[in-house]
């Protein structure tokens, strides 16, 4: 399976906000907010739907930082790879609200919870809160992150 995802960071000054995904790739570790980008959607449709529908907020600027791949491996056959575009905002409409997908959570952006989180999360989100663009891929066995490689993009504009 190939798919095209999304993440996003809420933030506000110091905090991002984090969910605690209930459902899904990742039940019972903090994430962006996101999911697949369905057909017919740009990545940035599909990250202001999946907003609206795990937190009930509507970004209305996103800032791209960068494209992460994730490739997981099962008996040394590739199982799945992740295509995922990368946002934050710091301007939406609404406030945060639990849903059957997720619940959300501020955190300092020094009090990062990074062990309940993807362990690639810990080698690129410092880079993205630091208002930097990254690549990255990331090879998974079993969804045990085994080889990774992350660039810096150059800033544009
Ligand atoms: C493996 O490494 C990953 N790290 C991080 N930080 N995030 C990841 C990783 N792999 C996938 N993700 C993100 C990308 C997406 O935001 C979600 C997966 O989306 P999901 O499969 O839950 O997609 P939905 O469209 O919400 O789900 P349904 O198919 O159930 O509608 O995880």
């Amino acid at each position: 399976m190939i798919s095209l995802e999304t993440l996003l960071y809420l933030i506000q000054g110091e905090r991002v906000l984090l969910i605690l995904k209930k459902r899904g790739l990742g039940k019972g570790l903090f994430n962006g907010v996101g999911g697949k980008v369905k057909p017919g959607e740009t990545p940035e449709q599909a990250v202001v739907r999946e907003a609206e529908e795990e937190i009930g907020v509507k970004p209305i600027q996103l800032s791209w930082r960068g494209l992460l791949e994730f490739w997981n491996l099962e008996n040394g056959q590739v199982e799945s790879i992740h295509y995922v575009h990368v946002y934050v905002s710091e301007k939406y409409v609404g406030e945060p609200r639990e849903s059957d997908e997720a619940a959300p959570l501020w955190f300092e952006k020094g009090n990062i919870p990074y062990d309940r989180m993807w362990e690639d999360d810990r080698l690129w989100l410092p880079v993205v809160l630091d208002g930097k663009r990254v690549y990255g891929k990331f090879e998974f066995e079993d969804w045990k992150l085994r080889k990774w490689i992350v660039y810096l993009l150059q800033q544009t504009g």
